[in-house]
């Protein structure tokens, strides 16, 4: 007999392929995609515990999560469910009869929760910090920040981790047949390796492993278009406008849109000091900010400007001094509730990527303020309309330019009706010629009546706009006044210098 006639039997077959072709599908397949799926399942159960302990700021919760990890992750699969299939079988036989298949699905299910709490973990803490501190803005508390936000972007960044971990399970369910499974449990490879042992033939065990491809192969390509599907929205046609377009779009809705009223609330900061550890970052620090006027606050890189805007709707505590608001000691107001009636929009937007423009503005209005939707649609439209992108209301953040991103993080800010809104360097990540659009829309609303705090480098708008100037170097505040004293006629040779450098 010839080579070529030799492999065709051993691996080619058909009658032996056929004959045990009933049985791979009414018992193997059924059986594998039990094993896997049920151990996937609770793996994914597992995971996420896990995850959530890892992640945890007690060591209480994050030692024995990595304890776990590290066991169930580090034993060769065989090995633990051989430890757990037999060292357990009489528990085992007590609580699930006689078939040591519960007991693989366990096993299955350990070591699948090790790998899927390490994916889970990872890719919520690959989620921007902004994200978090974006939802703290948005007056959501710690746990609703990671509910909302923060831990479904992070699982739907895995997802193509959590099938490969699925496959994983279609091939180490094999592995279970090691307990001995009775003749209904058997899975693919068992049903197609019987007839290999007795007879040298491989060709069962060949049909065997195209089985588990027929599984492992489409599945892989469905996630991956699932997950493009998820990440980029579902596309509509029209591209990124040109920027120099931009500007046009706020002047369309100037007389047009009917625009909501403004709360005006003032602020006072008390001799406000703030410190990261050892680091005194804000010393005595006092600044009024009368109702409905614009304060910018200019000042060299590390002076404290931001961290100072921080310590103004508590996302970091100050350590003395006070900040009223309307007379109302802030220390005094829930962070949550205070974060309603101060409002920010930050350098990078921070807009929640998973959300269309509309619903990164309506989702505090529902979740935090409880609105019901059709009301919270009604004042995202408006405020989406006040920014210029009533027509872009269903993109993406990332089918949107900077300058639009910003403009729609403004209208989130203006939805939850704010007193005072905080802007910190809004526009530093924007390319030049979109700076003009969102800062045209910030001194609209200094026109209109709104308390804003605005931190930035842009000099032409806080002469032009603000109502005073607040200079600060080394955490301190050292010149205020009106935009003419504090460019034009300047005391302290500090401001001059950084005048002299930025003008
Ligand atoms: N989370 C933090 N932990 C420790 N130190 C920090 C933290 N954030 C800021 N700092 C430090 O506090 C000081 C003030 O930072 P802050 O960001 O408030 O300055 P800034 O004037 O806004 O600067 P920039 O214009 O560069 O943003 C800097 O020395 C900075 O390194």
């Amino acid at each position: 007999m010839d080579w070529s006639e030799n492999i065709r039997r051993s691996f080619f077959d058909w009658d032996a392929m056929a004959s045990v072709l009933p049985a791979l599908l009414a018992v193997g397949l059924k059986n594998t995609l039990i094993l896997a799926a049920a151990s996937t399942v609770l793996g994914i159960l597992t995971g996420m515990v896990l995850a959530v302990m890892g992640i945890s700021r007690s060591a209480w919760l994050r030692i024995p999560a990595r304890i776990y990890t590290d066991i169930f992750r580090g034993l060769p699969a065989i090995l633990t469910i051989l430890l757990i299939g037999q060292g357990f079988a009489r528990i085992g036989r007590e609580i699930f009869g006689p078939s040591p298949y519960p007991l693989g699905i366990v096993a299955l299910s350990l070591i699948a929760g090790a790998y899927i709490g390490e994916i889970f973990r990872s890719g919520i803490q690959s989620v921007e910090s902004g994200q978090m501190e974006a939802c703290r803005a948005l007056s959501m508390s710690y746990g609703q920040g990671m509910r909302l936000i923060v831990i479904p972007q992070g699982v739907r960044r895995v997802l193509p981790a959590l099938v490969n971990q699925f496959i994983g399970n279609v091939k180490d369910s094999s592995l279970v047949y090691f307990l001995g499974l009775l003749a209904s449990e058997r899975e693919i490879f068992r049903i197609g390796q019987d007839q290999a042992v007795v007879t040298g033939n491989l060709s069962p065990l060949l049909l065997a492993g195209v089985f588990y491809l027929i599984i492992t192969v489409p599945l892989t390509h469905v996630v991956n278009h699932i997950d493009n599907r998820l990440r980029l929205g579902k596309q509509k046609p029209g591209g990124v406008v040109s920027g120099l377009v931009e500007v046009g779009e706020l002047k369309d809705t100037t007389g047009k849109a009917t625009v909501p009223a403004i709360k005006a609330g003032s602020l006072e900061v008390r001799d406000l000091d703030m410190a990261y550890g050892e680091l005194q970052v804000l010393k005595q620090i006092r600044l009024k900010v009368e109702p409905g006027t614009v304060t910018c606050v200019i000042g060299p890189s590390g002076s404290g400007k931001s961290t100072l805007l921080r310590c103004l709707n508590r996302l970091v505590e100050p350590k003395a001094g006070d900040v009223l608001l309307d007379g109302e000691s802030i220390l005094a107001i829930k962070p949550e509730t205070l974060r309603r009636r101060v409002g920010m929009v930050f350098q990078h937007f921070n807009l929640f990527p998973n959300h269309t423009a509309i619903e990164n503005v309506m989702l505090a209005l529902t979740r935090i303020k409880g609105m019901a939707g059709s009301q919270a649609r009604r004042i995202a439209e408006a405020r989406l309309a006040e920014v210029g992108l009533a027509a872009r209301s269903d993109y993406r953040p990332s089918r949107l330019s900077g300058g639009q991103q910003q403009r729609v993080a403004i209208a989130r800010a203006l939805a939850m009706d704010p007193e005072v809104i905080l802007f910190d360097e809004v526009t530093s990540a924007l390319d030049p010629e979109l700076v003009k659009g969102v800062l045209n829309l910030m001194a609209d609303l200094g026109r209109r009546g709104m308390t804003m705090i605005v931190v930035t480098h842009e000099m032409g708008f806080a002469r032009k706009v603000a109502d005073q100037v607040a200079f600060m170097d080394e955490g301190r505040i050292v010149e205020v006044g009106p935009p003419a004293e504090i460019f034009d006629r300047p005391k302290s040779p500090r401001l001059k210098q950084f005048l002299a450098e930025v003008l």
